[in-house]
């Protein structure tokens, strides 16, 4: 599937000027893009406007010619197919890795269920932690079931705000590689928000360059840095 947003604009109800000021992209099918900018330029409002955790004031968003968002329409963030993962994880701590992944499959019968948590710890390399709980996992690994979770539910795009910030370098640079195999596997097509360099050269098809709410720059990594 593929994404096209237009003349993106959005301001928080206690700033003054706009966070976002035009913002306009087009994603393909199967596409990793990355969301690169300083600290405050508005990765991560842009992708809260993407999924539609904020309403912008402008512009548009549409998934394969269907209108998720514009001056009319609105689809709510449950209904946009869109798999989440957020910097702290957020895995429920008091559920079993079971418990959290298949909390997002509330449509299927317990069989479908099974199956769909089988195959999504196979793809992130985590069979046999069903029983677990968050805590007795590791960082990288948390990480992981973090983007099973998100992947689970088949969703059309797949949004990753600083997937990789809370680990040491080592095994950022290790959970990149597998996150890209991961992504490159299920063939979602992903947008990631980074404020490293790094993880837009290793793992983007096109980086978005962010400054101040306004799109720079827009082309492949080797291009781009
Ligand atoms: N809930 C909010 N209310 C008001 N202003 C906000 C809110 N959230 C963020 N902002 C402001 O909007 C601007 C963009 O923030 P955003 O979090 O999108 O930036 P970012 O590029 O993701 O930053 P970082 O890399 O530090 O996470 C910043 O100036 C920030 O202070």
């Amino acid at each position: 599937m593929s994404i096209k947003i237009e003349g993106l604009k959005f301001k928080y109800k206690n700033s003054v000027k706009d966070v976002i000021k035009d913002f306009s992209m087009e994603i393909s099918n199967g596409e990793i893009i990355s969301i690169f900018g300083e600290s405050g330029s508005g990765k991560s409002t842009a992708l809260r406007i993407i999924c539609g955790l904020e309403v912008p004031s402008a512009g548009s968003i549409k998934i394969d010619d269907k209108i998720i968002v514009d001056n009319n329409n609105f689809t709510l963030p449950e209904n946009r197919q869109m798999g989440m993962v957020f910097q702290d994880y957020a895995l429920f701590p008091h559920m079993t890795i079971e418990k959290n992944i298949k909390f997002g499959l509330k449509h299927m019968n317990s069989k479908e269920k099974d199956n769909r948590l089988k195959e999504v710890l196979e793809l992130v390399d985590l069979k046999g932690f069903e029983k677990r709980y968050p805590h007795e996992l590791s960082g990288g690994q948390q990480q992981r079931i973090a983007l099973a979770r998100a992947l689970a539910p088949k969703p059309d795009l797949l949004l990753l705000d600083e997937p990789f910030s809370n680990l040491d370098s080592d095994l950022q640079e290790r959970i990149r590689k597998e996150l890209e195999s991961i992504i490159r596997k299920a063939n979602i097509t992903s947008i990631f928000v980074t404020h490293d360099k790094e993880d837009s050269k290793a793992i983007a098809d096109r980086v978005v360059i962010l400054k101040e709410g306004e799109i720079v720059n827009i082309g492949k990594p080797k291009d781009i840095f």
